[in-house]
């Protein structure tokens, strides 16, 4: 989860006015915060989430930019910040040991706690936050055994009928009611050319939404999805529309449509959490369920978080609102990646016969073109020119910047230097920034997977490999879900390659351009494409 959706933006030159702007709003925020010196600090400052954006911004226009960062800044060496409150490190192999301090010295729980009651709607209240401090380590544990753990992680995609929901990808209807849910967005069309049934769609919105359905039934069950028909168009209104805006301080009450429909969004989103686990509370007291909802595959993630809700007194609503930011946090990145994937291994040329060739072992046809086996387990583990695709498409598309407490005085060696980091003070690291940078990864802005590929020393074979790539973050607080993302977005992109053709509705492949999401970019609008059974 990125905090700074902004960054990006300001990178383009067409956010040359937003970033003055921002320059400015930062100005008169940070004044406006020292003057009132307020008590305690406990939460991410707004003000830095727009410094985030605007060091970032200024550190990728180089020599300029960083001479005017060396103009405002307090520090020196690899230290950006104006103020001891907040600094930003954008030294990599600093970061790195800097973010392995222990626990007791650096924490994301305020952070967590930030987007806690500034984005997903719990109260700013001195009893929750007492009660988010206490439980939010246990909270996090049932994630870790299910998103984190290889085996769980495949166990549950094998669960999640991949091949039967990959071979109705599209179903050739333009009935709603018989469209499969991840369709309905589509804006789906039935055509035929040269006697081959072809289905037009909007590819965003059809990928993306596949993988939402393929993924939230592992965490709440299928009965939720069915009982929800709008949660997609919810959380992608709540991700798009009110996320960032939140985030960057706009308060709840500002009359612009964005935020009435974006809170409308949360809101609905929030109750069926609730609804959920009123359920999981009634089915693990042996109570009569609501609706009699079938409760058989409620992941041990929610019947875990259950427990350590009830055991610290967690109301329901509350349970409602945290839960949201697993929900969320479970889609808001995978699923875009999955679609910007699939854009770019159809528009590369070439790229798809190769990835074709290296997934028929694991993923095979039968001679009308539907999938009659995926191997989940090999197909992450063998097929290391998609896994180069999915390291590729991360370093182009998810902006990252871990963000953390210090809560013990902490001494930055910085080469000759030493800088101080006081406790109470939040710093910030800009992870993407390098994914950028021509001295790192020649022709930054190509989609080239091979840079992920190096030769394997035992066998001679290639092997992907991260480098210094860090779409998790980094240290303790790296993202939870990361076991589960990867496979997921491989097995999905490796299931609808497999079966099915995919060419741009104009004739050529244009990818659009991309905008800041709230850690990955979106398209700045989708790509009407035809789709039709693989031909073999
Ligand atoms: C491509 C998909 C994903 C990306 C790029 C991603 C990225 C991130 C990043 C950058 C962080 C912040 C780490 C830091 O502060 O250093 C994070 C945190 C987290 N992510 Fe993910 N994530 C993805 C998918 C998931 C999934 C599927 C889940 C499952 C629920 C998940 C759950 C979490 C949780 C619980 C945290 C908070 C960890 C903590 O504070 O201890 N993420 N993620």
């Amino acid at each position: 989860m990125s905090v700074s959706p902004w960054a990006e933006a300001l990178q383009s030159h067409s956010w040359r006015r937003p970033a003055l702007i921002a320059f400015v709003v930062l100005v008169l925020t940070v004044t406006y915060q020292l003057l009132i010196k307020p008590k305690a600090r406990t939460k991410f400052p707004v003000w830095a989430t727009l410094e985030v954006a605007l060091t970032s911004y200024l550190l990728d226009q180089k020599a300029q930019g960083r001479r005017v960062l060396s103009a405002l800044r307090r520090n020196d060496g690899s230290l950006f910040g104006l103020t001891s409150w907040h600094q930003l490190l954008v030294d990599p192999p600093q970061v790195d040991r800097l973010m392995a301090h222990a626990a007791g010295s650096i924490t994301a729980a305020p952070v967590q706690y930030t987007l806690m009651t500034r984005v997903f709607g719990n109260p700013d209240s001195p009893e929750f936050e007492k009660k988010f401090f206490s439980s939010w380590k246990e909270l996090n544990a049932p994630v870790e055994k299910l998103f984190l753990n290889d085996t769980a992680a495949t166990a549950a995609l094998e669960r999640a009928r991949i091949l039967e929901k990959a071979n109705s990808f599209v179903t050739f209807t333009t009935d709603r009611s018989l469209m499969k849910h991840w369709e309905r967005s589509a804006d789906i069309k039935v055509t035929s050319s040269d006697g081959v049934k072809k289905v037009e769609a909007s590819l965003q919105s059809l990928s993306r939404d596949f993988g939402a359905c393929v993924a939230i039934p592992q965490l709440y069950g299928q009965d939720f999805m069915e009982r929800y028909p709008q949660v997609l168009d919810d959380l992608w209104k709540f991700d798009n529309d009110l996320f960032p805006l939140m985030m960057i301080g706009i308060p709840e009450w500002a009359p612009l449509r964005a935020v009435r429909e974006g809170r409308a969004a949360r809101s609905r989103i929030m109750t069926e959490i609730e609804g959920l686990y009123r359920r999981i509370d009634q089915h693990q007291h042996g109570k009569p369920i609501d609706f009699d909802a079938d409760m058989s595959d409620i992941s041990d993630v929610a019947l875990g978080r259950s427990t350590v809700y009830e055991k610290h007194g967690w109301t329901l609503p509350e349970r409602g609102a945290c839960d949201l930011a697993i929900f969320w946090g479970q889609n808001a990145n995978t699923q875009p990646v999955v679609f910007w994937l699939l854009a770019y291994v159809y528009s590369t040329p070439g790229l798809l016969a190769q990835i074709r060739e290296e997934i028929v072992p694991y993923a095979n046809n039968s001679t009308s073109g539907e999938l009659t086996a995926l191997d989940i387990p090999s197909i992450s583990k063998n097929c290391q020119l998609l896994k180069a695709c999915v390291f590729e498409t991360y370093r182009l598309v998810v902006e990252v910047t871990s963000i953390r407490h210090v809560t013990r005085p902490i001494t930055l060696t910085d080469g000759e230097r030493k800088h101080e980091l006081k406790s109470g003070s939040f710093f910030s690291a800009p992870l993407s920034l390098v994914n950028h940078d021509a001295s790192v990864y020649r022709d930054p802005d190509v989609f080239d997977p091979t840079r992920f590929l190096e030769q394997n020393d035992a066998s001679g074979k290639p092997v992907a490999r991260y480098g210094k790539l860090k779409p998790w973050g980094s240290g303790a607080a790296m993202c939870k879900g990361r076991t589960f993302a990867e496979k997921e977005i491989m097995v999905l992109g490796a299931a609808i390659v497999a079966a099915w053709d995919i060419e741009p509705e104009s004739g050529k492949w244009e990818l659009p351009a991309m905008v800041p999401g709230t850690g990955a970019k979106k398209p700045v609008r989708d790509i009407r494409v035809a789709i039709s059974r693989r031909k073999l």
